[in-house]
């Protein structure tokens, strides 16, 4: 059970900011509709219904990728999902941003620009560093109390994540509690059976040092997606391309070299790694090519091939458990969905206890007609579930215990 305070806590008639993750796929500059909020769209309606004042912050993409937009289209999906209009303006802690705030009737919900608009949001500091912040200390004064929602970002020490618990009573949202519950008891749970994780998607960071750090809780780890690419890199193969301004794979392979070597050495019998993998080819269709046939790094490859999805079948069949962490290909494009889709049917065939994470990865679940059902748990969180599962504690969550502490 966790220890935070939660919205059941929250004073009558509050004026409350309420930190959600509403990081979606980008698709032609528009945020693409998905589990993320419907999910806190449950949160958001019944503070509005109890007559609260809600301010929602959230963020989108990273500063410097394509996926880095406005919330503007945010607050039109998310009032779909509430029920209720969602008032929106550009700005995140100005004169216009606080005049909307102050001006809200009990009931009526605001969202707020992209917290990652905001300079104070981003860098990487402690808890105490961000309640500093002109960030935080604005938006707190003109608020009553503090909602973490964002179970997803937990484990960034960012702003609007670390910072207000420090300064605001604060209190956990729905999501939050029933994620921290769902991910904390599959983290201490015990298998009989191999434990296998399924490591893809385009946030290398992010799983490589959580692949060392549960070391003695995963008996083989099946790789796709960049990561997959960056430890066929670190086998000598020449793949990994960027394509277009994603500067996805020179960068993490140069911050994580060491790291991805390290890991290679010591798991590499763990380790499965892709022998073909799929590219556009000449026709503009899906084409093929075995890793071992790769001789210059010319082409982006997107997806792993059928070799490697019929390879990645029995290990599936024979785990006690699987979690899945990260896309295998850029299963949005239907050409190059086929292996992520391909391990998603493995693992729905087993009865294995399994775990699909990752705003973007389970989505993959409702576009190609999975049931969800075949699955014991869907958590729109990826890089937070993971780290869960190493049982290392999520800053964010620690901020709220502390404040329930203190309050
Ligand atoms: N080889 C690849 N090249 C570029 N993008 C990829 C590749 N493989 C997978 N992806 C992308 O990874 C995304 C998921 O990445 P990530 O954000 O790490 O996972 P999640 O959001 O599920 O936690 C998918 O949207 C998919 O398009
Ligand atoms: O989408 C998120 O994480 P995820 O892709 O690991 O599920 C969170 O919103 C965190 O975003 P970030 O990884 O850009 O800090």
């Amino acid at each position: 059970m966790s220890t935070f305070a939660t919205i059941d806590d929250l004073p009558a008639d509050s004026r409350v900011l309420v930190r959600l993750d509403l990081n979606s796929p980008i698709e032609e500059g528009h945020p693409q509709d998905n589990r993320r909020f419907e999910r806190h769209a449950e949160t958001v309606r019944e503070l509005a219904d109890a007559g609260h004042r809600v301010v929602c912050l959230a963020h989108q993409g990273r500063p410097g990728r394509d996926d880095f937009t406005s919330l503007a289209g945010h607050a039109d999906i998310l009032a779909e999902h509430v029920g209720r209009v969602v008032g929106f303006v550009a700005d995140t802690y100005g004169d216009e941003a606080l005049d909307a705030i102050d001006a809200l009737d009990a009931g009526e919900i605001l969202l707020l620009e992209n917290t990652r608009m905001c300079d104070d949001e981003l860098p990487e500091e402690s808890p105490e560093e961000k309640a500093e912040t002109e960030f935080v200390r604005t938006l707190a004064a003109h608020v009553d109390a503090y909602v973490n929602d964002a179970y997803s970002a937990a484990h960034r020490k960012h702003a609007s994540l670390v910072g207000f618990p420090l300064v605001l009573p604060s209190y956990a949202g729905r999501v939050m509690e029933t994620e921290y519950e769902a991910n904390t008891a599959i983290a201490t749970r015990e298998f009989d059976g191999p434990v296998t994780m399924v490591v893809g998607g385009t946030k290398a960071t992010d799983v490589i040092g959580v692949m060392d750090a549960l070391d003695d809780r995963v008996d083989r780890f099946l790789l796709g997606g960049v990561a997959g690419e960056l430890f066929l890199r670190a086998a000598g193969h020449p793949v990994g391309h960027d394509v277009g301004e994603m500067d996805l794979f020179d960068e993490q392979w140069e911050r994580n070299r060491e790291l991805i070597e390290s890991v290679f050495d010591d798991r590499g019998d763990a380790i499965r790694l892709a022998t073909d993998l799929a590219y556009v080819g000449e026709d503009g269709g899906r084409a093929e090519v075995a890793v071992n046939d790769i001789d210059e790094k010319t082409e982006g490859f997107l997806d792993v091939g059928s070799e490697t999805v019929a390879d990645y079948e029995p290990p599936i069949r024979e785990s006690d458990a699987v979690f899945v962490k990260g896309a295998l290909g850029v299963f949005e494009d239907e050409r190059f969905a086929d292996g992520t889709v391909g391990v998603l049917e493995s693992i729905a065939e087993t009865d294995c206890f399994s775990v699909v994470g990752g705003g973007d990865t389970s989505r993959a679940i409702e576009m190609y007609g999975l049931d969800e059902g075949d699955f014991s748990h869907v958590s729109i969180a990826g890089g937070a579930y993971i780290r869960a599962l190493t049982g290392e504690p999520l800053p964010a969550v620690e901020v709220l215990e502390a404040a329930a502490d203190r309050q």
